[in-house]
């Protein structure tokens, strides 16, 4: 993607000035925007642009990527917040730069209009790049949508793994140490892209994930029934650090057809169901074959997401639990696959997949 395709959606070059066009203000890039004004690269067509302290400029042809994405991100005048959206197979969220502090830039409150669809930017939840504590090299905190601060997002930490790369202006294989919720966490850049997280061990004892379900496998709760809007659903409850509930049937309906659920009817009703007293993600899942699943996600805070990384990796906990799946499983999700493994040795789970820029930008706070 070009870096004018970051900033904005138009690029307007001299041989067509015909296209809309966007304007950037000079106080982001003073030094670029003069030398273009000097340049013979650079025309203003008067039809298209406000006469202003702003111009019209085709950004590939003056300076290299690296160098603006820099400007860009370094810029920090009061009042504005600067951004990179990032998303996770479709799981999107505005990851900021807050290295410098390890008080978050946005409050919940902020980050609930920052997350707002057609009043804000538009998210998932608002992520932060903090300085490491206890010896990792940084810390991660996350506000979802609806303002509450989860103790883990598989998703966000892959964006965030690719956000400190980029930050960091990194090259090559890249495996660095988070500091989140749930304690240290290693995400590492593959050679592909993608990125391979140690997602760390799931917890199974029910008040550790915490449900007031009734134990039914060491003190855990796998396979139990739960009452919701009329149906019995059988359920497995979680813990990728944030809590999660995982069925793959009801007793009216032995196998799920997970494109057959009304989430926005159903999804509320798990999410704060009393068993739940710190809320709820709920997972609902098909079974393809034993190293192949679907899934569908209502995320606690968040709602309806295309994507949830700690919850594919519950569902795969959940399905080996149950007897429906092996160790390594593709999960597909509404916006993509995961890769995850259940690691029997370490008893960890290991979760790969993408993260990707969708733009760059500034919002006033
Ligand atoms: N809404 C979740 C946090 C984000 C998890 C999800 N986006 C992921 O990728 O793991 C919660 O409150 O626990």
């Amino acid at each position: 993607m070009s870096m004018a395709g970051i900033i904005s959606n138009a690029v307007v070059s001299p041989s067509r000035t015909s296209l809309p066009s966007f304007q950037l203000h000079r106080q982001f890039f003073p030094n670029q925007v003069n030398t273009l004004l000097r340049s013979s690269v650079f025309r203003i067509s008067p039809s298209s642009i406000r006469i202003s302290a702003s111009s019209i400029i085709n950004l590939e042809a003056v300076a290299p990527q690296e160098d603006l994405k820099t400007a860009f991100l370094d810029q920090k005048e009061t009042g504005f917040l600067h951004f990179v959206k990032y998303h996770g197979l479709g799981n999107d969220f505005i990851l900021v730069d807050n290295r410098d502090s390890l008080e978050p830039k946005v409050t919940p409150e902020q980050a609930v209009k920052l997350c707002d669809r057609n009043f804000g930017v538009g998210a998932d939840g608002v992520i932060f790049a903090m300085p490491g504590i206890n010896g990792t090299d940084y810390t991660m905190r996350i506000f979802n949508s609806d303002g509450s601060e989860p103790e883990m997002c598989g998703n966000g930490v892959r964006c965030f793994a690719r956000f400190i790369v980029e930050l960091e202006n990194l090259r090559g294989k890249q495996s660095f140490t988070v500091y989140t919720g749930v304690g240290v966490i290693v995400p590492e850049i593959q050679d592909d892209g993608k990125v391979k997280v140690d997602m760390g061990e799931p917890v199974l004892k029910a008040l550790d994930v915490p449900t007031t379900l009734p134990v039914t496998k060491d003190h855990a709760v796998v396979k139990a029934g739960l009452e919701v809007d009329g149906v019995t659903w059988n359920v497995t409850c979680v813990s990728m650090g944030n809590p999660h509930c995982v069925t793959f049937s009801s007793k009216e309906l032995q196998k799920l057809v997970v494109d057959d659920i009304n989430l926005p009817k159903i999804g509320p009703k798990f999410e704060h169901h009393k068993v739940f007293p710190a809320r709820i993600n709920t997972e609902f899942v098909e079974v393809f074959s034993r190293g192949h699943l679907k899934m569908r996600v209502w995320e606690r805070g968040a709602g309806a997401t295309l994507a949830c990384g700690t919850g594919a990796c519950a569902v795969v906990v959940a399905a080996v639990l149950e007897g429906h799946a092996d160790r390594i499983c593709n999960v597909d999700l509404p916006g993509g696959p995961l890769e995850i493994e259940w690691r029997e040795h370490d008893n960890h789970v290991y979760m790969t997949g993408p993260a990707e820029v969708v733009f760059y930008g500034c919002v006033p706070l």
